[in-house]
């Protein structure tokens, strides 16, 4: 490491644990090491760039050309200088290391009158984040537009990209990543953590585009680089969807309706969300199909069920090691993951989204849109892109609905009643989404009870850990849900009757 480096990983070292992303938090130690750093823009130096265009035959771009041109890289971008550094961060614990992308812009003084955005003042000049800097932005999205390749970092589009003045605002404060939307023309998602290897939120919405699917926004430009010698994505852009609408905020407007009208029932209600989940349910059984026709799958035999079962198994000593708020539910966990040994599954298993609810999914003109097929950001990359039950995505969506009701009595802790009108709302819902689920795949998801309950409860206990880190206010929503479903007797919601011909494994 330079000494330029050093001081940046010293400002780093009190910066990143501060910042929604950083799934270091818990982890002692936390100590960073720049180890890349590429000059995305100078105004005015000179780095060779090679411009690409590619074809990604997305279905809404069929006129994608397929060309290459090299030039001399001009450093058109402000005057700013946007640098894209990766920050390897090691802890006391000996675990491995994580990394982490931190575009930077470094300025002389202030154009800001405020130092939200400062990450730190160094020898060089002022260090700010460069994805909530303006500058630092307008500098990302010239480097996209150019197409341009500086020391292995390369800018891939699907066509030429609007070339008319794009104002870019961030969005992210909250968010696993950090996103800019361009114009309302388009979205990039630069990946804070890094993952050597493609990342499944490209392969999977390219997989998506290209089979036809109305379920998606359309992929148009990326980022990539290397990670530990491995070919990476850095960023992804795609269609700004400017219409949608956010499912978990679609269905909280619904909660709070109920919520108003004293007597009546969830589906007496103006705000009803039961037509929406059901078509949320068939959008997912169809995302769910492409998945299956495009890309590898196997069955799901006792075998794929018992390693599931010791997945979960392992999932659960990991939170377990982590908090003690389960322990009391430990042994009706690990009945219920047991179960799935010998459960019956119809259809292999295959690529998921790994991550869905509400907060996924867009509600435009057309219809649902998921996003954001990355999967759980806890878990390492290799172990999202493995084959999995669609059930699980099921499964997440279903907490969801339960989330949306019961997150809106956190502040109304002491109303029964209210608490009855949750469970009502959830219920409706989550049964609206099976149905529409059922009635596009061929089979309702309840049928397969003992696996969806499993995998139920396996997000509710990924989800007292990641509210623990992220959201302790919350902590009761999912931790109320794990008493809930491990002391529902076993058979419970099996009651749906199997479609004719099933083939129960
Ligand atoms: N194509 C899109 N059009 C409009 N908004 C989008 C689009 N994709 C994502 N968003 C919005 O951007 C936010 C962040 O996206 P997401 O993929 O969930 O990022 P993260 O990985 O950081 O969680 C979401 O809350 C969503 O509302
Ligand atoms: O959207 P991300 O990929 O960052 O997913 C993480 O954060 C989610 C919260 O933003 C978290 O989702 C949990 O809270 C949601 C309400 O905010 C709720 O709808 C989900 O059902 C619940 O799991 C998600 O688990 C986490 O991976």
């Amino acid at each position: 490491m330079t000494d330029q480096h050093s001081e940046l990983a010293d400002l780093l070292a009190d910066w990143l644990p501060r910042q929604r992303w950083f799934a270091g938090k818990g982890r002692a130690g936390g100590r960073p090491r720049v180890v890349q750093d590429v000059q995305l823009s100078s105004g005015g130096n000179t780095g060779t760039s090679t411009a690409t265009s590619t074809s990604t035959g997305t279905a809404a771009s069929s006129t994608a050309t397929s060309s290459t041109a090299t030039g001399t890289d001009t450093g058109t971008g402000p005057a700013a200088v946007l640098r894209l550094l990766v920050v390897e961060v090691e802890f006391d614990d000996g675990g491995p290391a994580d990394y982490y992308q931190v575009p930077v812009v470094i300025r002389a003084d202030s154009p800001f009158g405020h130092d939200t955005f400062l990450i730190g003042e160094s020898s060089i000049g002022l260090v700010y984040d460069g994805l909530r800097d303006t500058d630092g932005n307008a500098a990302l999205l010239a480097y996209l537009r150019r197409g341009a390749s500086r020391e292995g970092l390369t800018a891939t589009t699907v066509e030429t990209l609007d070339e008319g003045e794009l104002p870019a605002r961030s969005i992210g404060a909250e968010q696993s990543n950090t996103s800019i939307v361009y114009g309302e023309a388009y979205i990039l998602k630069v990946f804070r953590r890094l993952w050597p290897g493609m990342n499944p939120d490209l392969e999977i919405t390219r997989v998506l585009a290209r089979a036809g699917s109305e379920h998606v926004a359309r992929p148009v430009a990326w980022l990539s680089g290397q990670l530990s010698g491995v070919p990476t994505t850095f960023a992804f852009m795609q269609d700004f969807l400017r219409t949608g609408a956010e499912g978990w905020l679609l269905a909280l407007a619904s909660v709070r309706d109920l919520y108003a009208e004293g007597d009546l029932h969830a589906d007496e209600v103006g705000g009803d969300f039961a037509a929406e989940a059901e078509r949320l349910g068939a959008a997912t059984a169809q995302v769910h199909r492409h998945l299956a026709a495009a890309l590898p799958t196997r069955p799901a035999d006792p075998a794929a069920l018992s390693t599931l079962a010791d997945y979960l198994h392992r999932r659960l000593d990991d939170a377990l090691a982590a908090l003690t708020e389960l322990a009391p539910f430990e042994a009706a966990l690990r009945a219920a993951y047991d179960e799935v040994r010998t459960a019956r599954h119809l259809g292999p298993f295959q690529r998921i989204h790994g991550d869905l609810h509400l907060g996924q999914v867009l509600r435009v003109e057309s219809g649902w849109v998921l996003f954001d097929f990355e999967g759980e950001p806890a878990r390492p990359v290799p172990d999202r892109t493995q084959l999995e039950s669609p059930l699980r995505d099921v499964a997440g969506m279903l907490r969801s609905f339960d989330y949306a009701a019961q997150s809106m009595l956190l502040e109304r802790p002491d109303e029964p009643a209210l608490a009855y009108r949750a469970l009502e709302w959830a219920d409706h819902n989550r049964d609206a989404f099976c149905r529409g689920y059922g009635a596009e795949s061929g089979r309702d998801p309840r049928d397969d009870h003992a696996l969806l309950r499993a995998l139920e409860l396996d997000k509710a206990v990924y989800e007292v850990l990641y509210e623990t880190r992220h959201r302790p206010g919350w902590i009761s929503i999912p931790l109320r849900s794990v008493e809930r479903l491990t002391s529902e007797p076993a058979g419970r919601g099996a009651a749906a009757p199997a479609l004719e011909g099933s083939d129960h494994a």
